[in-house]
């Protein structure tokens, strides 16, 4: 299939881009590199273009035949959200609805969308299952809901068939390892703890150790890149039947921030200097998938659940790239 990759220069979308290329499509990476870096998109076919741009979305479509599109545009800090939600929903909800607004002239029917576990807020059970109430508590988490109703109300027109999968924390690098993470400024929990085990950084701050966790830090569900793009590739094999698809992308097993710190100290070999903060406003104590409805309606499987192969390849990327892309 022709499959237009939005946001295919940032880190989920490069190596989304580098799958569909391994496994026989055509993927044509449309960003405006705004976030994202143009060396990850390796030889993949670039329209360097905004989402805003109505035009130009309509005019790529024509060009390239696009028959899918997979949506990772977007801004993902939550923090700066809560700072800028006027930019959060244009960036994430009027320019989403801008490129379903080509996709519906130009005739292209599938779509999937990265959306976030953060559309369930604080949720009142663990592991999170599909179906419980959707709170979101910041402006990123709303974005990204207010975007999956839309793509609801459009399924059911007949115009869109539609694949919301809600990760949980991205991590890892893929394509044997050569496409890592390089977000600027980096907030991920996984690089900035392995630059502080290259000397890149000071220390590494936990933002909160009162939490109702064992250890009094986060709990969160890492799950490596490459499984995630893998639930992509099925989920848009389902889309020919299939009007409206929503799943949990996790492992299911939750890591605190002190065990992801204990991870990248014994991956790398390094010690380095912990500090402890104040929460960070906006981070619920635990957050962990239950993934079964993915695992059942799309047959998908992890084959590198452990945090410590994921902190590894997280780990060699760096090491390999200490500038990152160096753009
Ligand atoms: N990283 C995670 O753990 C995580 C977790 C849950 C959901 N997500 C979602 O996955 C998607 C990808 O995340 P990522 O970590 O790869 O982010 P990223 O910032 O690395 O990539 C986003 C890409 O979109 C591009 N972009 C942003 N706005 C654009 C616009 N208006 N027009 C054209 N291009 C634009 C950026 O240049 C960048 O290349 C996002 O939608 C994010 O919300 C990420
Ligand atoms: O310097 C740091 C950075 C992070 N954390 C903690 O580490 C955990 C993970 O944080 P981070 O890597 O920033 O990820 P999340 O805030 O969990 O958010 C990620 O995962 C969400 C889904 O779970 C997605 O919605 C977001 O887009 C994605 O950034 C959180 O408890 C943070 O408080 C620290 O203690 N110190």
């Amino acid at each position: 299939m022709n499959i237009l990759v939005c946001g295919g220069a940032g880190y989920i979308g490069s190596n989304m881009t580098a799958m569909l290329a391994r496994h026989g499509h055509n993927p044509v990476v449309y960003d405006n590199l705004s976030k994202g870096h143009k060396s990850a998109i390796r030889n993949a076919q670039f329209v360097r273009g905004d989402l805003a741009d109505y035009d130009l979305l309509v005019e790529t479509i024509k060009k390239y035949s696009i028959d899918a599109v997979m949506h990772f545009a977007a801004f993902i800090e939550v923090g700066e959200s809560v700072a800028d939600p006027l930019g959060y929903y244009y960036n994430n909800f009027c320019n989403a609805r801008n490129l379903l607004q080509a996709m519906v002239d130009t005739g292209v029917n599938k779509f999937v969308f990265s959306s976030t576990a953060a559309v369930y807020g604080e949720p009142e059970t663990i592991p999170i299952t599909e179906d419980i109430a959707k709170q979101p508590i910041n402006p990123y988490g709303d974005s990204k809901r207010a975007v999956e109703l839309m793509l609801s109300f459009l399924s059911k027109t007949g115009k869109m068939n539609y694949a919301a999968l809600r990760y949980f924390n991205a991590c890892g690098a893929g394509e044997d390892g050569t496409l890592g993470e390089d977000h600027q400024p980096e907030s991920h929990l996984i690089p900035l703890i392995i630059q502080a085990a290259m000397g890149k950084r000071e220390d590494i701050k936990i933002f909160g150790n009162d939490y109702p966790t064992h250890d009094g830090t986060c709990i969160r569900d890492y799950i490596h890149i490459e499984d995630l793009c893998k639930a992509h590739l099925l989920a848009l094999d389902k889309l020919d039947d299939e009007a409206e698809l929503i799943f949990n992308l996790g492992n299911g097993k939750g890591y605190s921030v002190l065990e992801v710190i204990e991870t990248v100290k014994k991956v790398s070999g390094k010690d380095f200097t912990v500090i402890t903060g104040d929460r960070r406003p906006g981070d619920p104590p635990v957050l962990t998938a239950d993934a079964s409805r993915a695992r059942q309606q799309l047959g998908w499987t992890t084959d590198f659940p452990e945090l410590e192969i994921i902190v590894e390849s997280a780990w060699k990327f760096h090491n390999a790239n200490p500038d990152g892309y160096g753009d």
